[in-house]
């Protein structure tokens, strides 16, 4: 039981370029997915695609709750965390504003900020964050709100040895207490996880989809 999320049939097109053709998964409670491709071969889109900023060419992404059907409204607007690569800070915003800003909007309470080691940082504007500061501090928002699935954009990728751990043991704990990860990497995360690998449309499905 728990929470499940269902991908069918799910093409995506950015401009007239067809990335993803008919890819179909499931992921279930306490599941992992490492999205893996080349660059430019469409993981960025898909979840953004899965986080609900983009909308599928074809095909359909459904999540339920105990097999109840969960509305997209909900499920894409309070069941979701999504962390791009590019961390969506506001460069004028200091440390503690941004993290203070986060919670609101999550309809939480300010979290993490010992874990990540973010003291030292709070008076800080986000515009002087180094790239593996910026990736402590949007994790942050991971602790603020519990949700269903996390949605991860190379997530380790800026992070120094001791902070992946530190992420990588998040993730961990939100895979044992039920949730959800998809998580594009292009090196594999420190724990067990199922693969999907993206591939580039054919020749004839691209035609296909042209029309
Ligand atoms: N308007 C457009 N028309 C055609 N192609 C586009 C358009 N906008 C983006 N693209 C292409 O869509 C793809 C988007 O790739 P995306 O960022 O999802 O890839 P990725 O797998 O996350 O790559 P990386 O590993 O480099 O982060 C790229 O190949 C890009 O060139």
């Amino acid at each position: 039981m728990g929470v499940s999320l269902r991908v069918e049939g799910l093409s995506l097109k950015k401009g007239y370029n067809l990335l993803i053709h008919n890819l179909n998964f499931t992921l279930k409670s306490g599941e992992a997915i490492s999205l893996y491709g080349e660059n430019g071969v469409g993981k960025t889109t898909l979840l953004r695609t899965l986080a609900g900023f983009l909308t599928p060419f074809a095909g359909a992404i459904s999540a339920y709750e105990n097999d109840v059907h969960i509305e997209p409204e909900i499920w894409q607007g309070r069941r979701i965390h999504f962390l791009g690569h590019h961390d969506a800070l506001s460069p004028s915003r200091t440390v503690a504003q941004e993290l203070k800003f986060h919670a609101d909007y999550l309809g939480g309470a300010v979290a993490g900020i010992e874990m990540l080691n973010l003291t030292p940082l709070l008076d800080l504007e986000t515009r002087y964050l180094s790239a593996g500061q910026k990736r402590r501090l949007s994790c942050a928002k991971l602790l603020m709100a519990k949700r269903s699935l996390w949605l991860l954009d190379e997530p380790m990728a800026p992070l120094d040895v001791d902070h992946r751990a530190l992420l990588s043991g998040l993730m961990q704990a939100h895979l044992a207490a039920g949730g959800m990860i998809i998580a594009a990497v292009h090196d594999p995360l420190p724990f067990a996880t199922r693969i999907l690998k993206l591939e580039r449309p054919t020749a004839k499905e691209r035609e296909a989809a042209s029309v």
